[in-house]
C-alpha cells in the first residue's frame, strides 16, 4: 500500500498525548479517526443525555416549537440515533469480533466480496455519504466468515467520514487481521454534501482505492475490475 502511516507503539509519547491515554484503537496515525483523548471517559447514556440538551438549543435557535407533538421527541431521536446507529463505529466496544478460520480448502486465489451497501457520514457536513465498498483479499493460510468483511466496513463506515479514510482504514484492518499485504478495497459513493447542497451535482460519484500487496498490479486490478462489473 502506498500511503504513509506513522505506526506507534503502546505509550510512546504523541502529540502530548500517549498511546496508553487514548486507547489501542485510536492511535495517531494518518489512518486514524481524530478522537480527543478522553473520549471515553462519558458514558454512553451521559453523552446521549448531552447531545439531546445540546440539539434541542440547535432546533431552538432554529425557531422550532419543541413543545410541538412531531417535534418533542427528536432531541432524543437524534441523540440515541448518533450514539447507537449511526456514529456508534467511534467505540471500539462495537469493533466486530472477527475469528480466523484455517484455510483448509486451500483456496489460493483472490475472494471479493462486492456490492457492500453502506451508510456513512461525511465530517465536513454531517450529512449522509451512500455507497458501496467491494473488498477483496488473498488468503495467507488464514480466512474470515464473509459477512466480517461487511461488519468491517459498517464498522467503520458509522463514523463521521472522508471516504478516503474510509477507504484506508478498511484495508488496514483487513491486512492486520487477515496478517497479508494482499487486500483491495474499493469505494464508489455519493456524498450529499455535493448532491442536495453546495454544489448540486447529482451525477457525480467518488471512487477511492486501496490495492496492498498483490492487487497493486495492473493485471489484478484489472481482473479485480472486471469481477465488480459483472
Ligand atoms: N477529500 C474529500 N473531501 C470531501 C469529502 N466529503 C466532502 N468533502 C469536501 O470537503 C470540502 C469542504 O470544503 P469547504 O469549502 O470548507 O466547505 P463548503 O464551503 O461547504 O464547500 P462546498 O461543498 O463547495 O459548498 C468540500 O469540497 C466537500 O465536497 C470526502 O470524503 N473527501
Ligand atoms: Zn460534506
Amino acid at each position: 500500500m502506498k500511503t504513509e502511516t506513522i505506526s506507534q507503539k503502546n505509550g510512546h509519547q504523541l502529540n502530548g498525548f500517549t498511546t496508553e491515554d487514548i486507547g489501542d484503537d485510536h492511535l495517531f496515525t494518518s489512518l486514524e479517526t481524530p478522537m480527543k483523548p478522553n473520549a471515553f471517559e462519558m458514558s454512553n447514556d451521559e453523552k446521549k443525555q448531552r447531545i439531546s440538551i445540546l440539539f434541542s438549543e440547535i432546533m431552538d435557535v432554529l425557531g422550532l416549537d419543541l413543545t410541538d407533538d412531531s417535534l418533542k421527541g427528536t432531541p432524543d431521536r437524534v441523540a440515541k440515533m448518533y450514539i447507537e446507529e449511526i456514529f456508534s463505529g467511534l467505540d471500539p466496544e462495537n469493533k466486530p469480533k472477527v475469528a480466523l478460520f484455517d484455510n483448509k480448502y486451500q483456496y489460493n486465489q483472490m475472494l471479493v466480496e462486492k456490492d457492500i451497501t453502506f451508510y456513512s457520514n461525511c465530517e465536513h457536513h454531517f450529512v449522509p455519504i451512500i455507497g458501496k465498498a467491494h473488498v477483496a483479499y488473498k488468503s495467507s493460510g488464514k480466512v474470515i466468515g464473509l459477512s466480517k468483511l461487511n461488519r468491517i466496513v459498517q464498522y467503520y463506515a458509522k463514523r463521521p467520514q472522508v471516504q478516503e479514510r474510509l477507504t484506508q482504514q478498511i484495508g488496514n484492518e483487513l491486512k492486520n487481521i487477515l496478517e497479508t499485504e494482499d487486500v483491495a478495497v474499493i469505494i464508489d459513493a455519493k456524498h450529499l454534501c455535493v448532491s442536495s447542497r453546495g454544489v448540486k451535482d447529482d451525477t457525480s460519484a467518488t471512487v477511492t482505492t486501496y490495492y496492498g500487496g498483490v492487487f497493486n498490479s495492473p493485471e489484478k486490478i484489472a481482473e479485480l475490475q472486471n469481477y465488480i462489473n459483472n
